[in-house]
């Protein structure tokens, strides 16, 4: 296996006597997207401060592209990408200057700055002030200067929370491009939905503990114990059936006569795997 973009390793963080991060282990390879998903307070924030450098771990080592995070400096952002809550912005400055000024730093070609504004359908508003836009405008903004530079690590704290749902599928496209193109993603969202279309792995944390770290495919048919199957017949009956001998006798029966319809086995969402794995909500 290749070496992980992202690698964290026995990372505990403390503030004062309480610990935040309890020994938290897991990786991130090119081309993957990595879901870090839990409630309010459970790690994610201190977590993607460890890894860019913002804040010190207690124990354990991080590396992000090879490098432990205590020697991250200026010159790894030309190579990363944040999305998090304190990512500033020139307020003064217009849209498109707020991207001009990063593209010159990165040395990134202009061209792609409309590219990303008419991708994130901010176009239309590049010559407004940054202080004027809507807290879902500076989001796509703070995005988009993200992505300028197409980040070979991308860390994004919640990056689609209070966006549209157009907006949301137009930045969910821009990842899985980023992720085809090789990035490692690592993602925190209370999003289950968008957690199971776009993560190729989630870790499920709970009070700084990861209690899960899997596909989401193969953490909701691990948590799918009580199997059961959910049929609508010609005649509009909706049926959810145990998974019996007898169910599937009678599920054939339906076949042969052509009385079938739809037919879904029910997983689990993330949702109720954490539910199951914690005993609690995720929010
Ligand atoms: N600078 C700090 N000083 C003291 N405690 C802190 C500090 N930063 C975070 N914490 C504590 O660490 C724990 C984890 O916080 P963190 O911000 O990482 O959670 P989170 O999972 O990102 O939550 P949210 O989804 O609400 O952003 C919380 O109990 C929080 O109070």
């Amino acid at each position: 296996m290749e070496h992980p973009l992202i690698h964290v390793e026995h990372v505990s963080k403390k503030f004062k006597k309480e610990a935040a991060l309890k020994d938290i282990t897991f990786s991130v390879q090119a081309g993957e997207i990595f879901g870090f998903l839990g409630p309010s307070g459970s790690g994610k924030t201190t977590t993607i401060k460890i890894l860019t450098g913002q804040l010190a771990q207690s124990s354990g080592q991080a590396f992000v592209l090879g490098n432990p995070v205590e020697q991250i400096d200026e010159s790894i952002y030309e190579q990363i990408g944040i999305v998090t809550d304190n990512s500033g912005l020139y307020e003064r400055l217009s849209v498109y200057h707020n991207l001009t000024a990063f593209a010159k730093l990165l040395n990134v070609d202009k061209k792609r700055i409309d590219l990303l504004l008419t991708r994130v359908g901010l176009i239309d508003d590049k010559n407004k002030l940054a202080k004027d836009l809507s807290k879902g405008m500076k989001q796509r903004l703070i995005l988009s200067r993200a992505m300028l530079h197409q980040p070979k690590v991308l860390f994004l704290d919640e990056p689609t929370s209070g966006l549209d749902p157009v907006t949301t599928e137009a930045i969910h496209e821009l990842l899985l491009e980023l992720k085809e193109n090789g990035a490692a993603i690592f993602l925190t969202t209370h999003n289950m939905e968008e957690a199971t279309k776009l993560c190729d792995s989630v870790a499920l944390l709970n009070d700084g503990l990861i209690v899960e770290h899997d596909s989401p495919k193969a953490l909701t048919l691990k948590y799918n114990q009580d199997k059961r199957y959910q049929v609508l017949l010609e005649d509009d009956q909706e049926l959810t059936l145990p998974h019996t001998a007898a169910s599937i006798e009678q599920i054939n029966r339906w076949l042969v006569n052509d009385e079938l319809v739809t037919i879904h086995s029910c997983e689990p969402n993330l949702e109720k795997v954490f539910l199951e794995a914690t005993g609690r909500e995720l929010v």
